[in-house]
């Protein structure tokens, strides 16, 4: 028998170490409009959102145990026990890692960076371990199965309702971060009304990137409001998008803080990306493709 015989056909023989490595990009809610608040406290939404070009990444190596480690500009306050979502996602698919998350993205900054990572932990592990994709994982949060998608979609329901759209068009923006975080929960009980009208039944074609600013700007966030009054911050934040050159939308994603600002191009979004850290060194500011 040769050797390679001999190592496949030992039952002592450990298998192989796999690693996968995944990319977890931010979430953006280009619009946010809550429709409705159900009888458990959770609101109806009917959401555009888009992927961006950063993220975090993380490591997942096979392992008998779960072990996380954090590490990135952004891993500081990052829970690493039981309450960190990659653990729970993989506890989800009853497989254990260990995993490596490099954390690019500030948290609870409304761009769903835990939401995110999980996601990104649940494909992982199914690859790993050759499992499918959990139909339940929503328990996880609201955002979980648009995240799972990770592509530009209309969101509706509480999260759970997700319709792709293949053929939305690459923006370039800005996203600025005043290094403020925000609970989710609160901004949501402070909302002054849950009914307010969604987004028109059939969104129109976006053909270009243009006709979809176009469109974005007859539209809303309707947790900005009530954001703003957690954290009156958030509206310099606004302000100072809108006061980049050729910034041609501003408006805030998900519960905030974070806030985007959409350009006609590549170029014109690095220049006001530049611009405005230079004004503002203590936000966390960067240029990225949205789709
Ligand atoms: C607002 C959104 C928009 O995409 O984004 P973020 O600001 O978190 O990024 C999401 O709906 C957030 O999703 P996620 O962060 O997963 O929320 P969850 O953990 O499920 O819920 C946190 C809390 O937010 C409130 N919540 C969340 C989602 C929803 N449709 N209605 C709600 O009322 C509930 O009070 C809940 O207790
Ligand atoms: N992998 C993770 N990355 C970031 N935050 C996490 C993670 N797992 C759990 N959390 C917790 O989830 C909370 C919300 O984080 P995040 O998903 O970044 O915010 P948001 O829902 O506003 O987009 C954080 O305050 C943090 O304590």
């Amino acid at each position: 028998m040769k050797f390679w015989q001999k190592r496949v056909l030992s039952p002592s023989q450990p298998p192989p170490m796999t690693t996968i490595e995944a990319f977890a990009p931010a979430k953006i809610n280009l619009t946010l409009h809550v429709t409705d608040r159900r009888a458990d406290g959770y609101h109806l939404l009917d959401s555009l959102v888009v992927f961006a070009g950063i993220g975090d990444r993380l490591i997942l190596k096979s392992s008998d145990t779960t072990e996380l480690e954090v590490s990135g500009p952004f891993a500081g306050g990052v829970p690493t026990d039981n309450r960190n979502l990659v653990k729970k996602a993989a506890k989800l698919m009853g497989a254990t890692a260990t995993i490596n998350l490099e954390k690019n993205l500030p948290h609870a900054a409304g761009i769903g960076g835990g939401s995110s990572d999980a996601a990104a932990t649940i494909k992982a592990l199914s690859l790993l371990n050759s499992l499918s994709l959990p139909n339940g994982a929503a328990v996880l949060g609201a955002d979980i199965p648009v995240c799972l998608a990770a592509q530009a979609a209309r969101m509706r329901g509480i999260g759970e309702i997700i319709e792709p759209l293949p053929d939305f068009p690459i923006l370039h923006g800005v996203l600025a971060n005043p290094r403020l975080p925000i609970e989710t929960k609160t901004i949501f009980a402070n909302l002054k009304s849950p009914q307010n009208s969604a987004m028109p039944s059939s969104l129109p074609a976006f053909d270009t990137s243009d006709d979809c600013i176009t469109f974005l700007q007859t539209m809303r966030n309707d947790l900005e409001a009530p954001a703003i009054k957690a954290q009156p911050v958030i509206e310099d934040v606004l302000h100072a998008l809108t006061q980049t050159a050729s910034c041609r939308l501003a408006r805030m994603s998900g519960s905030g803080a974070t806030c985007f600002g959409l350009y006609a191009d590549e170029i014109t979004a690095k220049i006001a990306a530049r611009d405005l850290q230079r004004t503002h060194p203590n936000w966390w500011v960067t240029a990225t493709t949205l789709n």
